[in-house]
């Protein structure tokens, strides 16, 4: 079933798979591991004690940690942003502002009806690792997480609470002693603590940058265990601040890891694979710790080798109908020259092989500030990115579906009801929308379509949270076209009670309805990633747009 604002859990898949193929979206943030989305202050080095990489794993603890798996409530539900000016969630990075309303206000930069923020920050701890690992597999991401829409029960443990206290918190989200011993020693490889917030634990040790961190290894821009060895072994930095704090009550990473006399850290501290292979299932675990009224994720994301990246259906001005795109791959040897694809037909047959044009090889220059640590010039998260364009008449009426290299990628495709790109309109937030539906549907008593837009809009004025919200407009009888019957009508954006752009958010969509049966795909006007499908057009131009 779609979701409150008809979407799909394929088209959720989808789009988290196109911002991942899209190099210098959601990445470019976390690239390389020690990049800091807010840039460092003035006068810094690039790397001057904020991580956004390490923000973005712990503002996964922070959101899941405070589920009751019993009750069913709680979990990786994005509740966390109406939650960050709880002491239980300090920490303040550059400008001023708390490390969890920095990173929804990164994901914002990319929203759209398809990914919603709890989604996001899974999303955010899987590129962060990958760009702190390169070399380990993605961590299996699934979609189709629902956002809270409101604060949920507090219950993050903090440094001094006591194991007892640390273990129910855990237990309470359904977590094993076992089990929590290796998030939080997955966790504290990267980042450190502060002293602004934690001056009681951070004060007499080195420390680095404006904002004052004392790291937990001395790798810090590294996914690995060589913080759980020097804890072990007590050299270099011991196991970071949170083991040698002079505060003693504060030493919560020794008193979690010693709770099973240092067996599962001992484990942990065998190799780097043996590492990874702790850590990736317990992040999965905390991602996929969702309320029980979530309806079930997504199968785990790859990408697919071959999608689209953008999609759609037109009209000719001679009335022809077209689908038209391009796909994308990706990969760590040489790309095809060409995408083979065809459309399948009514009846489970198709309609002949095509390639698409040749592929262009794409930038993966994600960051070149050549002050970032690491160098970050290339950032290769899935390899390399190719695009390749494709452009085809539809002449078959009983045409269903795109089926790219075999069925390694398909796409139903709805010659019914479409917005049709080259007669629809946009100045600013207010659209001239062209509706096609096949004159054969319609029965001489339909009078109007409905074209309804999803638009982003602030959750509450305090946090950063963006959610969607829908307004419907009918559309009118305008003209005929090839087997098409053409309905116009004017969607103003009402204006929203708290402002998603002032919140870093995001674009719009509008999606077709004949009745409660038939609705169109979505076109995108405006979000990150898609092609915006309405031609730019001053709105006084609307009555004279062709
Ligand atoms: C009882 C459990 C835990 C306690 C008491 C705890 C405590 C802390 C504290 C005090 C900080 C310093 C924050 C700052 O100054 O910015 C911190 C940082 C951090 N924690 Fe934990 N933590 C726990 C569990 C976890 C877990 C399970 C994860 C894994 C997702 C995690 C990931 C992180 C990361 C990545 C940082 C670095 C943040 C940065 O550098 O900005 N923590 N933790």
């Amino acid at each position: 079933d779609p979701d409150a604002n008809n979407v799909y859990l394929a088209e959720k898949v989808l789009n988290i798979e196109r911002l991942m193929l899209i190099p210098g979206t959601i990445d470019f943030q976390v690239a390389t591991c020690a990049y800091t989305n807010l840039g460092p202050p003035p006068g810094e080095s690039a790397y001057a004690g904020d991580q956004t990489a390490a923000q973005w794993v712990r503002t996964v603890f922070h959101d899941f940690v405070t589920a009751n798996v019993t009750a069913g409530t709680g979990g990786l539900d994005a509740s966390v942003g109406f939650e960050s000016n709880r002491t239980e969630n300090a920490g303040t990075v550059f400008g001023d502002i708390n490390f969890i309303d920095q990173t929804i206000k990164g994901f914002n930069l990319f929203s759209s009806v398809f990914i919603s923020t709890s989604d996001f920050i899974a999303l955010g701890i899987t590129e962060a690792v990958l760009s702190c690992d390169p070399n380990s597999p993605m961590i299996q991401l699934r979609a189709g997480r629902i956002d809270a829409t409101a604060p949920g029960p507090s219950g993050v443990p903090g440094p001094t609470d006591g194991i007892t206290s640390q273990l129910a918190a855990f237990a309470r989200a359904g977590f094993t002693k076992a089990e929590m011993i290796t998030a939080v020693a997955c966790g504290h490889t990267i980042g450190g603590v502060h002293n602004g917030d934690f001056s009681q634990i951070v004060g007499t040790q080195a420390t680095i940058g404006t904002d004052d961190i004392d790291t937990f290894d001395d790798t810090p821009f590294v996914f690995d265990n060589i913080g759980v060895k020097n804890y072990l072994a007590g050299t270099l930095k011991a196991g970071g601040p949170l083991v040698t704090t002079t505060d003693a009550l504060a030493r919560s990473d020794l008193g979690i890891f010693t709770s099973d006399s240092n067996a599962t850290v001992t484990a942990m501290a065998t190799s780097q694979t043996s590492f990874e292979n702790a850590c990736f299932p317990i992040f999965e675990k905390m991602i996929n710790t969702v309320p029980g009224t979530n309806p079930l994720l997504s199968d785990p994301i790859g990408p697919r080798t071959f999608i689209t990246m953008d999609s759609r259906l037109d009209l000719t001005s001679t009335g022809v109908l077209t689908y038209s795109g391009f796909f994308g791959t990706y990969g760590k040897t040489a790309a095809p020259s060409t995408v083979t694809y065809e459309y399948g037909t009514v009846g489970g047959g198709n309609t002949g092989t095509k390639h698409s044009d040749s592929g262009v090889l794409q930038s993966n220059i994600i960051n070149s500030n050549a002050g970032v640590p690491g160098g970050a010039t290339k950032f290769p998260f899935f390899g390399n990115v190719t695009y390749y364009n494709f452009s085809d008449p539809i002449y078959t009426p009983t045409t269903n579906s795109l089926i790219v290299e075999g069925g390694i990628y398909s796409e139903p495709i709805n010659l019914d009801l479409f917005v049709v790109p080259s007669l629809s309109y946009q100045s600013g937030t207010s659209y001239l929308v062209r509706a096609a539906i096949l004159t054969s549907l319609l029965s001489s008593s339909v009078i109007h379509l409905n074209a309804t837009l999803y638009y982003p809009y602030g959750v509450t004025s305090y946090a950063y949270n963006v959610g969607y919200a829908q307004f419907t407009q009918p559309l009118s009888y305008f003209t005929k076209l090839g087997s098409y019957t053409i309905f116009s009508g004017t969607i103003i954006t009402p204006a929203p009670e708290f402002s998603a752009s002032s919140k870093g958010g995001g674009g719009s969509h509008i999606d077709v309805s004949l009745g409660t049966t038939l609705r169109s795909v979505k076109a995108n006007a405006g979000a990150t990633p898609g092609v915006n499908v309405f031609i730019p057009c001053s709105t006084s131009d609307f009555p004279n747009c062709p």
